[in-house]
């Protein structure tokens, strides 16, 4: 079985974060394994409180993980601050480990900062030149960049702004655009467009975290960047279509493996 590890934090209620990547894990058929960087109290509604782990047992978890079991594939997702950046780049360059999606979360959907302002520069210079894939929504292109991004020009680029500061491939979502959600691949040399209709839907909380949660599993399984995105794609837009209204704000999508099938994936190993 292919196993796949999401370094990232908890979200108490369950539709982002560490529990949205160890469900999506699940969903493609993927052992999941999990290194939490801090724990949030949150809810459909916001996140209230925020309690990153220390760097040490950050490190204690990926030693522990690296030292005993062969990962395929990882993703980093909330990183908080820059000792956890640093901790988190040193041991995956100690372990050779190059299959890593980075989902450079900064801001939660409802606006609390899960990434302390001045850590940013160190995401960008400690974290993206590591990332075989990074997958920046609209507002986090444009704080790593500088630049506004309105159009799919814009977007374009910016996904070669931030090639240039490291990522292999770079995946622009489009989830925070006007009217259509469509992504930009952009490998260093060509650009892919993920054309995606906007679903009306106000739940689509952990939509990041379950996407590059995908484009892992997608990895782990041996798929190419170009193609596992595409997958991922089909996976996210059906996980939206089917998103469930639970609590009070903004809810989660859906993963069951049957979503999986739906989306026409199982032809793959
Ligand atoms: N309403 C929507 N309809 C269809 N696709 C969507 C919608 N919203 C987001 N997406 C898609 O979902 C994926 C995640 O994109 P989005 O821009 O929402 O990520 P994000 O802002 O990082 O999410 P999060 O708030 O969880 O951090 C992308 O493929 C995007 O195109
Ligand atoms: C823990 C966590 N990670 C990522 C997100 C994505 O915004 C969130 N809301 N919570």
């Amino acid at each position: 079985m292919k196993k796949a590890l999401t370094i990232a934090g908890s979200d108490s209620s369950g539709g982002a974060g560490i529990q949205a990547d160890l469900k999506t894990f699940s969903a493609h058929g993927v052992f999941g394994m999990s290194v939490i960087t801090a724990i949030t109290a949150q809810n459909t509604q916001g996140v209230f409180a925020v309690q990153d782990i220390s760097p040490e047992m950050i490190g204690r978890q990926i030693d522990a993980i690296f030292d005993d079991i062969d990962v395929d594939a990882l993703k980093i997702g909330m990183v908080s601050v820059t000792d956890t950046i640093k901790v988190i780049a040193e041991k995956l360059q100690e372990y050779h480990f190059s299959q890593i999606v980075l989902d450079p979360v900064m801001i939660s959907k409802s606006g609390y900062s899960l990434l302390q302002p001045e850590a940013g520069e160190a995401l960008i210079k400690y974290l993206l030149p590591l990332a075989m894939v990074v997958t920046p929504n609209i507002p986090e292109a444009e704080v790593i960049t500088g630049l506004h991004i309105e159009t799919l020009a814009d977007m374009k680029k910016a996904a070669k702004a931030i090639h240039d500061l490291g990522a292999a491939n770079v995946l622009i979502k489009g989830g925070h655009m006007e009217d259509d959600a469509t992504d930009i691949l952009f490998d260093g040399e060509k650009y892919l467009e993920y054309p995606g209709r906007r679903i009306d839907t106000k739940h689509t909380h952990g939509t990041g975290c379950t996407l590059s949660s995908s484009i892992t599993a997608n990895i782990a399984r041996g798929i190419p960047v170009e193609r596992a995105v595409e997958q991922s794609k089909r996976y996210i837009t059906t996980a939206i279509e089917h998103s469930l209204a639970i609590g009070k704000g903004v809810g989660p999508t859906h993963h069951f493996y049957e979503l999986y099938q739906k989306a026409g994936m199982t032809d793959e190993q």
